[in-house]
């Protein structure tokens, strides 16, 4: 590892083998941009991008059609095949105020464009409370490359999650307000598509909704910072990994082309305007559907010349809420029922993995 003393470093905590807490230092990558230097320990290996093969289709789902019911059925056929191919999809007309989604992009550039002093002196960084706050992606152990992002993370649902925590930025004053007021509208349109994604596979209507509340759901807020990179072919911004959630809802700003899916075990850039939102399927969607839906296997990929920032809302059942397969009476189970919370362990303990490691603990043998 390079000598930090001269730089402005995060902290990251990991349990080493011999259940040992272990913090290390990782510089913050918004530096390490301005001076151009790449640490060894940010050095991957990264498998190879493939173009998009010609044929292949990245359809958007249109969220009025959805609402329409003469248009409905056709677009649910498409969110099926969509899913089924590609476990991401961008949707359009969702009702979404423009202006609420501008602010958004607003606020975050504002906050990361603050000094380091004053981001750290206003967040605080609480790695055992979902890694919440300013900071990194959490470490696995000291000898694993790192990748080239710096973070934020808030929860804004349940009520009062954060209280007594300081991960909410002061500066810009509206940040909360901003992103409270895009959660709330994310949150509707989350739910709208929780039910068409059931009934898309022919099951209950409300089968996934079952399990959110509107009072006790859980919404994680993560801000990703991806700064230009001296090396894009040496580096990655997110490694590959599916996400806790059921859904994630995602914004970014910037710049496009960081995000890739992998598909037919090769990695392609996800065709994705800077305008536009993308739904992710996370983990918990696939368990609730017994792998009718499949999460996506995504990975962010650095760019040398903009930054790039990404907003994700991790839609989830309450901490303690069991989840379990859909029963049809017909479809052998093939996931158990588990705990939202202990999945989570189970997945910060294995991850980063190169494959969806962490779904292993969900599915019967
Ligand atoms: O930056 C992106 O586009 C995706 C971010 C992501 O995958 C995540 O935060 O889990
Ligand atoms: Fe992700």
């Amino acid at each position: 590892m390079e000598n930090t003393s001269n730089m402005n470093c995060h902290e990251s905590k990991f349990t080493d083998q011999n259940g040992n807490e272990q913090t290390i230092k990782i510089p913050v990558v918004q530096d390490l941009a301005r001076f151009n230097n790449l640490p060894r320990n940010f050095i991957h290996n990264p498998a190879q991008t493939h173009p998009i093969p010609p044929n292949t289709s990245f359809h958007a789902i249109d969220m009025a059609k959805l609402r329409d019911n003469t248009g409905r059925v056709s677009e649910l056929e498409k969110l099926a095949r969509v899913c089924r191919e590609w476990g991401m999809f961008i949707i359009e007309n969702h009702g979404l105020d423009p202006r609420v989604v501008e602010d958004v992009k607003r606020v975050v550039k504002g906050f990361f464009e603050l000094p380091f002093e004053e981001k750290k002196s206003s967040v605080g960084t609480y790695m055992n409370a979902d890694n919440m706050g300013y900071g990194r992606l959490l470490a696995r152990s000291a000898d694993q490359p790192v990748d080239w992002i710096d973070r934020l993370t808030m929860k804004a649902a349940p009520k009062g999650a954060t209280d007594g925590l300081n991960v909410w930025p002061n500066n810009p004053s509206n940040f909360r307000s901003v992103i409270e007021r895009y959660v709330k509208a994310a949150r509707e349109v989350m739910d709208e598509l929780l039910q068409a994604l059931a009934e898309a596979i022919s099951v209950d209507r409300r089968e996934f909704l079952q399990y959110f509340d509107p009072e006790t759901s859980d919404i994680n807020v993560r801000v990703n910072c991806y700064p230009p990179c001296p090396r894009p072919d040496l580096t990655m911004g997110i490694s590959p990994h599916s996400d806790i959630s059921t859904l994630s809802f995602l914004m970014q700003c910037g710049s496009s082309n960081g995000l890739q899916v992998c598909k037919n075990n090769q990695w392609l850039t996800v065709p994705w305007p800077c305008n536009k939102l993308v739904v992710n399927l996370g983990d918990f969607i696939e368990i609730m559907s017994n792998g009718r839906l499949k999460s996506s296997l995504h990975r962010v990929v650095t760019q040398s010349d903009k930054d790039r920032y990404s907003v994700a809302l991790f839609y989830n059942p309450p901490a303690q809420a069991e989840i379990g397969p859909v029963k049809d009476g017909e479809s052998i189970e093939e996931y158990k029922t588990v705990v939202v919370d202990e999945y989570r362990k189970h997945f910060h303990k294995v991850s980063p993995s190169a494959t969806k490691e962490a779904m292993m603990f969900a599915k019967k043998n």
